[in-house]
């Protein structure tokens, strides 16, 4: 089957985006894969589908699959790209949609300076909601995000970490660190995503704090390895923050590719991300039956 496809990015966290508005493709598990696959596909750390409305009340349906294949339930910087392509691709000439994705309704809008905001909707702590199993553990704060101390191994001298843990539809686990550039995301971050305490896996993110209002973040996302940018990593990094009284909104997120800006009110109230979305090429690509 041949099909087309655009690749876009958002501070370089990379995207292959199917349009399925006239249509399902039906694409398997490992033809998601093979999409992302650098070498032998397109590559991209994730593949967005564009849908049509599920209903009154929603513009589309935005659908994401992480570059292993799996189906997760939301993605920042893929919000802003979708809302990017649906614009350029005359699917719509709305200037603010709301899109339906697996973890609830978002609103991306364009801005005065030609970047979008996403209204990305309330953070959730509740352990249930990320999920977290806490059982048995205490949190070393008295903040909703924890910290919650984990040992990354069940040896003596396995490294133990704290770790903010909320939900952005996603699961996020956050850990404060004094330098990102030599902190240990390659050793640490596979196994924080695949910690028996989370048992969807989660993305692990690393945050060093540069001022009240500025961070650095690096993020080893679940089902994709490390990324130049993670926009919910960003909102969940940037919540956490607050929440344990080192940042307040707003709040830059240097990231490897680019820079998110997130602003959020306080519990109950929406996470805002701002940031760029950038086409990089059109094509069509023969995919393995
Ligand atoms: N890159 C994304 C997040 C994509 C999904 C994530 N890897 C997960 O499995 O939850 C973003 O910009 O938010």
């Amino acid at each position: 089957m041949r099909i087309r496809f655009t690749k876009m990015h958002g501070a370089g966290n990379d995207f292959v985006v199917l349009d399925e508005t006239r249509g399902r493709l039906g694409l398997r598990e490992d033809q998601y894969r093979f999409l992302a696959d650098r070498h032998f596909g397109v590559g991209a750390d994730q593949i967005l589908t564009v849908r049509p409305s599920t209903g009154p009340g929603v513009d589309f349906e935005y659908v994401i699959h992480n570059a292993d294949g799996g189906e997760v339930e939301q993605c920042g910087n893929g919000a802003r790209c979708f809302f990017q392509y649906v614009r350029e691709h005359g699917l719509t000439d709305r200037s603010e949609l709301r899109v339906h994705t697996a973890a609830g309704v978002i609103a991306p809008s364009m801005g005065a300076d030609g970047r979008v905001t996403v209204d990305m909707g309330p953070p959730r702590f509740d352990a249930a909601q990320v999920p977290f199993d806490a059982a048995g553990l205490s949190p070393q704060g008295a903040s909703p995000v924890g910290p919650w101390k984990l040992a990354l191994g069940t040896e003596a001298d396995s490294p133990t970490v704290e770790l903010a843990v909320l939900s952005m539809g996603n699961p996020h686990a956050v850990q404060r660190v004094d330098d990102v550039d030599t902190a240990p995301v390659a050793a640490q971050g596979p196994l924080i995503e695949h910690h028996p305490r989370f048992p969807n896996r989660v993305n692990a993110g690393f945050l060093q704090v540069l001022d009240r209002h500025r961070v650095k973040l690096r993020v080893h996302e679940r089902g994709a390895g490390e990324t130049l940018a993670c926009g919910t990593g960003a909102c969940a990094a940037v919540v956490g923050g607050i929440q344990q009284g080192w940042l307040d909104s707003p709040v830059d997120v240097q990231t490897r590719g680019g820079v998110l800006s997130i602003a959020w009110d306080g519990v109950g109230q929406s996470v805002r991300m701002t940031g760029p979305a950038q086409t990089v090429f059109e094509g069509e690509i023969e995919i393995p039956e």
